[in-house]
């Protein structure tokens, strides 16, 4: 690859304080002597594979993972290109450092570990200038991708203040070659009700209870109407929102900016794509499922949806029919008509169950059906937990449903991994090695009961959204379609090893995430094509190439000082 050259405006100290343009030692002489920075330096050059040893040595210094990761996270305010290549050297063990699970005790620290800001912080009490905060850090800007949260359900730990959407970007970037300067990390900082955090001196955020209703909808609209305003053509990506927002945000925006709810959506394509796989090793069709959830939160409404279409657009089954193949629980056991609007919110409908299937059922004192009486009756072969109740999926649910299925397939997917309903080698034990697993963050293999291991696959969205959201961006998608992202699914799907060996994973392994989601792009952005959304003029054909040409690198190239060039 020849090396791209950058007309540079920033100079001297500034030139090394910005992680964009910063080299470090990798500065040439000729660098140093234009941006007046020889004698910050000192002489070595160092090539981009020595910094990374370097870092690399730095970084096995630190023993916990939460050090790695306060580690990795000042490399990255200082070089990004350091950052990202590193990071794309080890990707398999330095994934779990920065994102799932590590990064979950990084946000819950966050006030503790805080050192620089990142990204844009839009608070309440602020609201009145936030069209000038917005534009003060994104003026003369191009950004293709804005990832906003608001904190309120981050993973599987609650309400954070503030938190996540920078670790969401640099996954895009890492996994899809989204370009980090054309990213935006927003924080909409809308108070926060967790009293741990109320209770610190130290925390950064706004000490207020989180504001709700008209006043939220006001802000949060406020927000969405400026990116619509000055970035018309980027993917706003909602992150992490509560459960009573998640899914009306998206309802709400979807037909006037290209937005994405990953939670909703990228968890609802991740796990369709693992089932595709699962029904190809049991040699059956997604249709022909009995599907258990546990858990009817964004995750657990964005999958019953997503599998739900996919047995109607894959299988031809009619959607009242395919309806009728889920099974979803909540804190209140089953949901069934009996709950009553109170416990069962608008958006779950489709999916509530008549209480006269029910009726001789035990109940608890309360009424309600748990997980086991519902596997006894259901005999799901499939077992989804989206719950954030860590060990719900007991020996004893595990081994019921194992009674009346061949290969239960058996998905934890609570994040991060000390929430997973079931840790999947007691699932592999409970099972005599027959269940097909998938969890929502990294896990060993497990040992079959024939001494061999099976892999256990990673559920995660981050296997399909960097994907998603890089297809219907260089597509210049004036938005991201169910078809766009069935498409995307189907793709990823075709790329797991257990089509190949049904001893195999259920989806291809993290180590090859950034191969995966190039595919995914491509099979996005050739759907945008087709159906007339994208916003370029590519035929079908060329779009692999296109997709290709727009990834970013984290290489350095060649600088050249101009005081017109690049900031
Ligand atoms: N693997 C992935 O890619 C992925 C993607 C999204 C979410 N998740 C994980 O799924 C979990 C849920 O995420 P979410 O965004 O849907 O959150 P959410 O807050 O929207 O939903 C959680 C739901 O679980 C219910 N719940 C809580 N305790 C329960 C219990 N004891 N029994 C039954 N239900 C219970 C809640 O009432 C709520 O409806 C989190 O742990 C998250 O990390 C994983
Ligand atoms: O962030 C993740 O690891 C996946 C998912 O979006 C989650 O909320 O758990
Ligand atoms: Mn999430």
């Amino acid at each position: 690859m020849s090396e791209p050259t950058f007309r540079v405006a920033v100079r001297g100290e500034a030139i090394l304080t910005s992680p964009r343009w910063n080299k470090g030692t990798a500065f040439t002489a000729e660098e140093r002597k234009a941006f007046g920075v020889t004698g910050r330096l000192p002489f070595r050059v160092n090539t981009l594979d020595e910094q990374c040893d370097r870092a690399y040595d730095q970084l096995e210094m630190h023993e916990s993972p939460l050090r790695k990761n306060t580690f990795l996270q000042s490399m990255k305010d200082q070089n990004w290109v350091l950052y990202y290549s590193l990071i794309g050297r080890h990707l398999k063990e330095l994934i779990p450092i920065i994102y799932t699970p590590t990064e979950a005790e990084a946000i819950s620290n966050y006030s503790h570990l805080f050192r620089r800001s990142e990204g844009l912080y839009l608070t309440l009490p602020h609201k009145d200038s936030m069209e000038d905060d917005f534009l003060e850090q994104t003026k003369n800007r191009e950004i293709d991708l804005i990832v906003v949260s608001d904190a309120e359900a981050i993973l599987g730990i609650g309400d954070q203040g503030v938190g996540i959407s920078t670790a969401k970007s640099a996954i895009y970037t890492l996994l899809a070659g989204m370009n980090p300067s054309k990213t935006l990390s927003v924080t909409l900082d809308v108070g926060t009700d967790n009293e741990d955090l109320l209770g610190d001196h130290l925390y950064v955020g706004w000490p207020h209870g989180r504001v709700r209703g008209e006043e939220y909808d006001q802000f949060v609209d406020k927000f969405v109407q400026l990116v619509r305003k000055h970035h018309p053509n980027s993917l706003l990506h909602f992150e992490d929102f509560g459960v009573n927002n998640a899914e009306r945000l998206l309802d709400l925006y979807r037909d006037k900016h290209s937005v994405f709810n990953d939670d909703v959506q990228g968890t609802g394509a991740v796990t369709l794509a693992c089932i595709m796989s699962a029904v190809g090793v049991t040699k059956s069709r997604i249709a022909d499922q009995r599907i258990v959830i546990y858990g009817a939160g964004s995750a657990g409404l964005g999958i019953a949806r997503q599998l739900r279409d996919g047995m109607a657009t894959i299988d031809g089954l009619a959607p009242h029919d395919a309806n009728a193949r889920f099974w979803l629980l909540d804190r209140f056991g089953l949901i069934k008509e009996s709950l009553g609007p109170d416990k069962i919110r608008p958006d779950l409908r489709e999916f509530v169950r008549s209480d006269s299937e029910w009726e001789d059922i035990p109940t608890n004192e309360r009424g309600e059906v748990g997980l086991l009486e519902v596997v006894k009756k259901v005999k799901p072969t499939v077992l989804i937990g989206c719950s954030t109740h860590a060990g719900a999926f007991t020996e004893e649910v595990i081994r019921e449903m194992a009674k009346h299925t061949e290969r239960p397939i058996i998905l934890p997917l609570s994040n991060p991994s000390k929430l997973h309903e079931v840790k999947p080698q007691d699932a592999n034990d409970w099972t005599d090695g027959k269940a097909l697993l998938a969890t929502g963050s990294p896990f060993p293999p497990c040992k079959q009961p024939n001494g061999k291991e099976y892999i256990v696959a990673e559920c995660n969205n981050a296997l399909i959204y960097p994907g998603l959201g890089f297809g219907a961006m260089t597509a210049k998608s004036r938005c991201l379609t169910d078809t766009m992202i069935i498409a995307g699914t189907r793709r990823l799907a075709s790329l797991a090893p257990a089509l190949k060996d049904p001893d195999e994973a259920l989806l291809p392994d993290f180590g090859d995430a950034p191969a995966v989601n190039f595919e995914v792009a491509v099979a996005v952005a050739e759907q945008a094509v087709e159906e007339g959304n994208a916003g370029v003029n590519w035929k079908k054909e060329e779009v692999r190439q296109r997709v290709a040409e727009r990834q970013w690198k984290p290489v350095y190239g060649r600088y050249e000082y101009d005081p017109n060039g690049e900031t």
